[in-house]
């Protein structure tokens, strides 16, 4: 079902601003289509001199270079948009940090096995090699978005100066390497540490931001309403306990938040809401107040929705025991 740009109603560009935004409404063709809105809609288009079908290309190429995996695929981190629109961040930021922005939430994940670090270390894979068992993955994702970028036909980006390519590419760089978890104790304390003194025109200070921002949308699928959020969720531990039995089978460490024999559902949501979402999400919300209404007020009822899920599990496990 080929869609060209100019079918999408206003209506649905609006929505697309949106962090209620439902993913799984569209074909990936329509995906296509809604990715091309965005730069169209942020002005890339004009701005940057970019033809339409290099981007049509280059985002044919993303679309191409991500796997047939339960989460970490195409769709995956779709609300990086949401949260420009959200956060008014046009009249804050360069537009050349906010296409670093975008361009780096679209290339994220490219070419996710499924199969975190944990694994690629353990297993001592072909990126574990390569990359030192430095973000491995990381590393990997970013390496294929400028592989991909390399082409002209796809290289958005060639009709921009050096100078501004250069700026893109140590941009991109550090965001998608930041949204390593492993870094997320890190990135966190180190954006805490310059909110008192935050300045928008201090270039450390915009590279912290859009770090955080990235990170802030790569794991927020339970910011969005429940009947978006929880198929995420079911995917994710598709993903997860995929990862865990092949652990087993080869006899590697199994990392305990992906044991199908140990995970449920709520404790694992609990858990990460209070722990890692929490902090992460009222931190940007600091530099940013309607955070607080759309992305953090969604997050408390799901915390609520999976709290009443551990409780009922926990009442059904004590019935079955007695
Ligand atoms: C610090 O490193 C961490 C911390 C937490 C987790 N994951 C969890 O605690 C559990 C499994 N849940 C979870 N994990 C999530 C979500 C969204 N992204 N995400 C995720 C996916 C892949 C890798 C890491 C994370 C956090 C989510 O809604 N829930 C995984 C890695
Ligand atoms: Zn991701």
């Amino acid at each position: 079902l080929q869609m060209s740009t100019l079918e999408v109603t206003e209506e649905v560009r609006q929505y697309l601003k949106t962090p209620t935004f439902d993913n799984w409404q569209w074909e990936d063709a329509e995906i296509m289509v809604l990715l091309q809105l965005m730069y169209t809609d942020l002005d890339f288009i004009t701005t940057f001199h970019i033809e339409l079908e290099v981007l049509q290309q280059f985002l044919y190429e993303v679309y191409k270079h991500y796997n047939n995996i339960p989460f970490h695929n195409f769709n995956h981190c779709f609300c990086m948009y949401g949260l420009i629109w959200l956060t008014d961040l046009r009249s804050k930021i360069d537009e050349i940090d906010l296409l670093t922005m975008l361009t780096s939430a679209v290339c994220h994940d490219l070419d996710h096995t499924g199969y975190n670090n944990a694994y690629q270390i353990n297993a001592r894979t072909e990126l574990a090699l390569r990359y030192n068992d430095i973000s491995p993955l990381e590393n990997h994702h970013c390496a294929v978005a400028f592989e991909i970028l390399e082409k002209p036909e796809n290289n958005i980006f060639r009709n921009l100066t050096t100078e501004q390519y250069k700026r893109i590419r140590e941009g991109m760089i550090k965001c998608i390497l930041a949204t390593d978890m492993t870094r997320h104790n890190e990135i966190l304390n180190q954006f805490k540490s310059i909110l008192p003194v935050f300045d928008f025109s201090n270039k450390d200070h915009k590279d912290k931001l859009m770090m955080t921002m990235i990170k802030v949308s790569d794991i927020s699928n339970e910011a969005r309403p429940m009947d978006v959020a929880e198929p995420w969720l079911d995917c994710l531990l598709q993903e997860f306990f995929n990862q865990s039995d092949m652990e087993k089978l080869e006899g590697l460490p199994v990392s305990p938040f992906m044991d199908r024999d140990k995970v449920t559902k709520p404790s694992s949501q609990t858990g990460f809401i209070r722990f890692v979402l929490f902090p992460l999400f009222m931190e940007l919300a600091n530099l940013f107040p309607n955070l607080e209404q759309h992305i953090i007020d969604p997050v408390r009822k799901a915390l609520d929705y999976y709290t009443e899920m551990e409780k009922a599990l926990e009442k059904e496990k004590k019935e079955k025991q007695n």
